[in-house]
């Protein structure tokens, strides 16, 4: 694959993008701002993913050498103006969602972002359980954003209720992403959980999160924010978020750690087609 693509982590992006249609969804309209918001989401979450590489490129010469910084393929100087080109074009995306509309906070959200993602990347990452929230928090913003480009007040409210949802998961996600690469960041002195305090209590936490998600989101059905089918398949995701949970209680290892971390991402998916088939039906 083109660096220049594969740096993006183009699946993470189009996730991200995919957030705004479902919310759209639930709102029966597909609009000029929301096709801008997802082209918006898409830029931000690329720009995240290629500076987080760019200012990671120490930890990724140990966790990950094949990506395209630290395997050579793009140059730390063109990875950075890469990333802020990004950040540019999905601000410029926000402006003109909240120009069209005449409302300023989708263009203040994706102000907020390119701050927030970069400082992730420059210095919130190496805190502990902050840079796990912080990326939590931004995923599960996405939702919000795409809610207040849409610009309709029940819409908004609801992508609340579904960014609650991302936040909590991708936090867990995060926390056993941090066990996964415990080596790797502590060549880097970076303060994760499972560095300060070990492997054990991060993974309670991070099951305990995920059993939360899981016991909640029936709640989605039960308001009526989607339908009978929406049941059906979340419990799908909800079986193997739950057998998640258990693999990182019973064992920290890296391997499983790995393995949970890439459950949790197709329990994610489960739960986009859960989204669309609840907006149906
Ligand atoms: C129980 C329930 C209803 C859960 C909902 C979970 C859900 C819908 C989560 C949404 C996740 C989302 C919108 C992700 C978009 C982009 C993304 C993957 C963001 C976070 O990525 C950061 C991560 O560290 C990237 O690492 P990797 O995936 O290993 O490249
Ligand atoms: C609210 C708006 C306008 C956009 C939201 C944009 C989204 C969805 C952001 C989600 C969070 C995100 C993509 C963060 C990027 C940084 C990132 C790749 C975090 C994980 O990096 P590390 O912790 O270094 O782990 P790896 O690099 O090993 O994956
Ligand atoms: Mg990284």
């Amino acid at each position: 694959m083109n660096p220049y693509i594969e740096i993006l982590r183009p699946g993470n992006a189009l996730m991200g993008a995919i957030s705004i249609i479902l919310v759209a969804l639930i709102d029966k309209t597909i609009s000029i701002p929301v096709i801008l918001a997802m082209i918006a989401v898409f830029f931000e979450t690329s720009a995240g993913n290629v500076i987080n590489d760019y200012f990671d490129y120490k930890i990724d010469l140990i966790n990950k050498p094949e990506r395209p910084i630290p395997s050579g393929r793009i140059s730390l100087k063109n990875g950075r103006n890469y990333g802020y080109s990004l950040f540019a074009a999905g601000t410029v995306c926000g402006f003109l969602i909240s120009y069209i509309t005449n409302n300023w906070i989708p263009f203040g959200i994706v102000l907020f972002a390119d701050i927030i993602l970069y400082l992730y990347a420059y210095t919130l990452k190496t805190t502990p359980l902050i840079g796990n929230l912080t990326v939590g928090f931004m995923t599960g913003f996405g939702f919000v954003f795409g809610g207040f480009s849409i610009n309709n007040p029940n819409i908004i409210i609801t992508s609340l209720f579904l960014g609650f949802f991302a936040f909590v998961m991708t936090t867990a996600r995060e926390i056993v992403k941090d066990i996964e690469d415990i080596e790797g960041d502590k060549t880097d002195g970076a303060k994760t959980l499972p560095i300060l305090i070990g492997e054990k209590k991060p993974a309670i936490l991070a099951a305990i999160l995920i059993i939360i998600d899981s016991a909640l989101c029936p709640l989605l059905y039960y308001y009526h924010i989607f339908g009978i089918l929406y049941l059906v398949v979340i419990a799908f995701a909800v079986m193997l978020f739950i057998y998640s949970a258990i693999l990182i209680l019973k064992s920290q290892k890296r391997e499983i750690a790995a393995k949970v971390s890439k459950n949790l991402k197709i329990g994610m998916l489960i739960a986009f087609v859960a989204f669309i088939f609840g907006s149906l039906i």
